[in-house]
């Protein structure tokens, strides 16, 4: 069983990042800029954004967080995108997600410039994935197939079930998967029986959030297993969606919780930033 390291390749991107940004000042005289929403007061929420904050500066970027209460109405929402829209200096805008309940997601994620949207989580971008086009992709996922890449994990005709069908991984997970040629099962909460997928399956890709959700009978043996459930439990500890001790030993690859697909997250939004950058007119 070969651990996939997350930690390791999300500071090997990011290193990259910041090259890249270096040479990106002297030739061109451009600093890649990422604008963030954070709206109300998830705690999670908020730890997300301020490591969001501190890669951007780890790695040369310009960023402004824009705070602001749950009380916020949806038109002050759009009115800043509208502002960051505008604005030169930034490259990519997001909003974290989950946003609270008075606010409709879909109409926000669809004021953000499809060109700045380096979470790929509007319409525009989707549809360009599923299509197979150049577009930004939903960083999770991304960086689930720089993983496979960085791990030589050849999805030519494997066999890979994705479990969880959310907008911002399952879906454009799927779609990925779909462009480098795998045979693609989605299973979600309708699923009859979830186990005559996994089982089947050379590789396994969950995140649903449910700690502990994949047990050892659900793999077969020499399996890949992706784990991209982020649980906290009340003790504090962090688990993901797979029964970790027990499945480990069936594997040919696994990624831990933490330090698995998690940091690739935060990597590949400074990637898709960059990205963003260099595509500056
Ligand atoms: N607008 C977005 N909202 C959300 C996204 C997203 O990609 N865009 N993803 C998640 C949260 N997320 C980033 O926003 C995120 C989750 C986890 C990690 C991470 O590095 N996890 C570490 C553990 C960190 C800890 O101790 O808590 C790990 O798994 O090792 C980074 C980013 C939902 N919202």
């Amino acid at each position: 069983m070969q651990l996939i390291d997350g930690k390791s390749l999300a500071q090997k991107v990011q290193e990259n990042v910041a090259k890249e940004v270096e040479e990106l000042k002297q030739v061109k005289n451009i600093v890649p800029g990422l604008a963030v929403l954070l709206i109300g007061d998830d705690p999670a929420s908020h730890a997300y954004v301020n490591m969001k904050a501190k890669a951007c500066e780890r790695v040369g970027f310009y960023s402004i967080t824009h705070n602001m209460p749950d009380t916020i109405s949806q038109d002050e929402i759009i009115a800043t995108i509208e502002m960051m829209n505008a604005n030169p200096r930034i490259d990519g805008i997001l909003v974290q997600l989950p946003l609270p309940k008075h606010i409709d997601t879909d109409k926000i994620l669809e004021v953000i410039d499809p060109q700045k949207d380096v979470d790929g989580f509007h319409a525009y971008n989707v549809g360009r994935l599923v299509t197979g086009l150049d577009s930004f992709v939903a960083c999770t996922p991304l960086g689930v197939m720089k993983m496979f890449e960085e791990y030589e994990i050849d999805l030519e005709g494997k066999d890979v079930c994705v479990v969880g069908a959310s907008n911002i991984v399952g879906k454009p997970m799927a779609s990925l998967l779909l462009n480098a040629n795998a045979t693609v099962t989605i299973t979600h909460i309708f699923t009859k029986d979830l186990k005559a997928h996994t089982s089947k399956a050379d590789i396994v890709v969950v995140g649903v959030g449910v700690p502990g959700l994949i047990k050892e009978d659900m793999v077969k043996e020499g399996a890949i297993v992706i784990d991209i459930g982020i649980n906290r439990l009340e003790d504090g500890s962090l688990v993901g969606d797979v029964d970790f001790k027990n499945v480990a030993p069936k594997c040919s690859f696994i990624t831990p919780v933490p330090g698995g697909v998690g940091p690739m997250t935060i990597a590949m939004l400074l990637s898709n930033t960059l990205k963003s950058a260099k595509q500056r007119v």
